[in-house]
């Protein structure tokens, strides 16, 4: 199996409390991933050390085959979109692919235009007069454009209306499907997983509780009916 993401007994620790501990992971490549878990469980920072924008307090963790943020190669494999979606204010749309363009080898600019015009969206508009849904838009569109082999979501649809929510989820399915790639988001939203993820992690107080690919964790458990229920029991379980 290529594993996209490997983690070891990973753990992050902010002075007396950890965050994440003694996680170990393996994510298969190609797959959709659904990271799900109560507030303060883990889940961004787990994606922040998959992305290299924290490092570890113990264990280790390879994405892509490389440590996080080890060099430009390895930046260039892993698309990430944090919880607060980081755009330049003061830049416009427009300056934003070009950034992308500059820094990215494997930048799609049609693929960027061509979603940027599909929303709607004046490419001229600088990014601190977006609105946060459409702030979102933009960070994501970032993140998939530069068409990398793993993409990292932390939260990425808690800023969209229901419909533009449906559309991206149809945009990521889209995506996997063309571009090969492997995505791990993370999400409150159950029906959202349920619609776009194959594999899940459940996350709770700092520890991994159950991974698998969905089809297989709900045969394994033929008292639980669906997606919902298998996280609603995991996280009652584990309290
Ligand atoms: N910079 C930090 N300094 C100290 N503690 C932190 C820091 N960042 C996160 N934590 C703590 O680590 C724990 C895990 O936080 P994390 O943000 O990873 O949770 P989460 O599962 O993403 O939560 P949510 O669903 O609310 O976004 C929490 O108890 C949080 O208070």
């Amino acid at each position: 199996m290529t594993a996209v993401l490997r983690a070891q007994g990973l753990g992050k620790r902010y002075k007396q409390r950890w965050a994440l501990s003694d996680c170990t992971l393996e994510v298969p490549a190609g797959r959709v991933v659904g990271l799900v878990g109560p507030n303060g469980a883990g889940k961004s920072t787990l994606l922040n050390l998959a992305a290299g924008m924290l490092t570890p307090s113990e264990g280790t963790i390879e994405v892509c085959g490389g440590r996080p943020a080890s060099g430009a190669a390895q930046l260039g494999k892993v698309g990430f979109v944090a919880q607060d979606t980081p755009v330049y204010a003061g830049l416009s749309i427009e300056d934003h692919f070009r950034l992308g363009a500059r820094l990215n080898p494997g930048w799609d600019d049609r693929l960027a235009r061509d979603r940027i015009r599909r929303l709607g969206l004046d490419p001229a508009q600088r990014a601190g007069r977006l609105s946060g849904g459409q702030r979102a838009q933009l960070a994501l569109t970032l993140g998939i454009a530069k068409c990398p082999e793993l993409l990292i979501l932390d939260e990425p649809v808690a800023a969209l209306d229901p419909l533009a929510r449906s559309r991206f989820l149809d945009d990521l399915t889209e995506a996997v499907a063309e571009l090969e790639l492997s995505v791990v988001l993370s999400s409150h939203l159950v029906s959202d997983l349920e619609r776009c993820c194959d594999h899940l992690i459940v996350l709770v107080d700092s520890r991994v509780q159950l991974a698998g690919d969905i089809e297989e964790l709900l045969t394994s458990r033929d008292h639980v009916g669906n997606l919902e229920e298998l996280v609603l029991t995991t996280m009652e379980g584990s309290r």
